[in-house]
This record gives C-alpha cells, sequence and structure tokens, in this order.
C-alpha cells in the first residue's frame, strides 16, 4: 500500500529572478500535523519558497506536491486543503469584516462558519468595521481567519505576528496551537525566535536561497553549541537575525 503523502514534499527547488538565485536547490518535506518553521535573514528566499509551495510562483526547477498534488497542475484540488496567509493582505479596503469573512467562506463547500472565524481570532466586536479602518494586527488577525476559512488541512502563515503587539501575538499563537490540535499543518514564515521556539516542531533556516540547517529547534541550538536559538541562528547562518516586527 503507498503510505501517505507528505502534507508539503518539495524537491531540488530552484527560482531566479533575473541573474539571481533566490532559491536554490531547496528540499524539504513537512509531515501532517507538523508545525514547520521557515527561517531566516530579509532577502533569504523564504516568501518566494512558500509561494511556490502555494502554486502562485512558477519554479524554474524542482518538484513540489501538496498532499500529493502539484499546486499549479491542480489548481482547484489545492485550493480546497491549502489556506494560505501572505505578508501583504490585498484584500477590498471598503468591504467590512463580516463581508469579507462571507466572501472568503462562500469559495468553500465545508466552510468554518463565520461567526466561529471571528471568534477563533478574536474580531467579533470589529464585524462592522471595514477592512481599512483595522488597527495593522487587526488586519492580520483578518488575513488568518481568511485563510482557515476553508477548513485548511494545510495552512501558509507568512510572518503572521510581524508587528503585532504582544497581547496580540500570542492570541495569533493560541490560534496556531488550536491548529495543531486539529491535526492541521502549518508552514510558518517568521523572523521571531520566540515564535519559533513556542510553536514548531521543526524549522529550516535558509539562507541566501539555500537551507543551511533543518532541525527541531533544540537540535539546532545542540548543533551550533549555542546557548538559544538566536545564537545558533548566528552560529550557523553567520548573521544577525533582525525581528522585523
Ligand atoms: N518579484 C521579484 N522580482 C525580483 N526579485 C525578487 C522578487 N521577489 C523577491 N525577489 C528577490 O528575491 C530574494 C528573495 O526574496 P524573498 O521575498 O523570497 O525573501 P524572504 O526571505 O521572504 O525575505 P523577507 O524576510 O524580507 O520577506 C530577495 O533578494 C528579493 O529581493
Amino acid at each position: 500500500m503507498e503510505s501517505e503523502p507528505a502534507a508539503v514534499d518539495v524537491r531540488n527547488l530552484s527560482k531566479r529572478y533575473g541573474g539571481m538565485l533566490a532559491v536554490d536547490d531547496v528540499s524539504l518535506r513537512v509531515e501532517t500535523g507538523e508545525i514547520f518553521g521557515v527561517l531566516g535573514t530579509n532577502g533569504a528566499g523564504k516568501t518566494t519558497t512558500v509561494e511556490i509551495i502555494a502554486g502562485l510562483r512558477r519554479p524554474d526547477g524542482g518538484h513540489v506536491r501538496v498532499l500529493g498534488l502539484d499546486p499549479r497542475r491542480e489548481r482547484a484540488k489545492v485550493r480546497q486543503v491549502l489556506g494560505v496567509q501572505l505578508q501583504q493582505a490585498h484584500l477590498h479596503h471598503a468591504l467590512t469584516v463580516a463581508e469579507l469573512i462571507d466572501l472568503y467562506v462562500g469559495f468553500y463547500p465545508n466552510p468554518r462558519p463565520a461567526g466561529e472565524l471571528l471568534d477563533l481570532v478574536g474580531l467579533t466586536p470589529q464585524r462592522t468595521t471595514r477592512f481599512e479602518k483595522l488597527s495593522g494586527g487587526q488586519q492580520q488577525r483578518l488575513s488568518i481567519a481568511l485563510a482557515l476559512a476553508g477548513r485548511p488541512r494545510v495552512a501558509i502563515l507568512d510572518e503572521l505576528t510581524t508587528g503585532l503587539d504582544p497581547r496580540a501575538r500570542r492570541k495569533v499563537w493560541a490560534t496556531v496551537e488550536q491548529l495543531r490540535d486539529d491535526n492541521v499543518t502549518v508552514v510558518l514564515v517568521t523572523h521571531a525566535m520566540e515564535e519559533v521556539e513556542r510553536l514548531c516542531d521543526r524549522v529550516a533556516l535558509l539562507d541566501a536561497g539555500r537551507i543551511i540547517a533543518l532541525d527541531t529547534p533544540a537540535g539546532l541550538v545542540a548543533r551550533a553549541g549555542a546557548a538559544n536559538l538566536d545564537e545558533a541562528f548566528v552560529a550557523l547562518s553567520g548573521k544577525e537575525l533582525e525581528e522585523s516586527a
């Protein structure tokens, strides 16, 4: 019998922008139910990698499958199992929170009810607020709710807590932990070590388009002979990681 396909299977992925190799021979496999971190300095290729996994960019080379599906050739099927929250949400500014949620809920055959989504990200009091009037953190939380509207089995979350205050951050972390309890696989792009330590089962360290280490957070620390993940990052990549929060 065939074994279950990986939640995300990436092999020898490459992507060029002009002469610059943004993703350079990246391979990784994310198992079902894992929270998998993608960590790296600005410009390391994190967003490009997850955009390719989501089928939003065409790779120049390599192989990508999400639950065994090809994100470009089987777009419609992938959309039913994958939820994506990208760095900048391009949402209709004049629509209210409830209108945007209803719009997204309408895309899926078996969506999470709108009320449940609002609750999940703590935006029930803002349901009649227009998107443009939300704070940055509220916009961020809304984009997470929208990514979860279709009950995805795999969720890609790109810098989900960047720019959030500590309380909002904790709220979002609790949402991600709830996803773990529901056996949803999460690919989490992040700059925040605390987030990695708290949430991630394993993490890939990206630098200049290449994976320079892939391990559990504790494994990375041990491998680098470091005291904590911050130090491990510097030891492994030779760079300071700037928090862009
Ligand atoms: N559409 C594009 N056209 C040209 N170059 C691009 C494009 N998108 C990204 N790049 C370049 O590719 C490299 C990788 O970018 P990417 O956004 O994937 O990195 P990142 O690790 O997500 O960075 P950040 O942490 O700043 O979001 C960078 O050097 C970036 O300038």
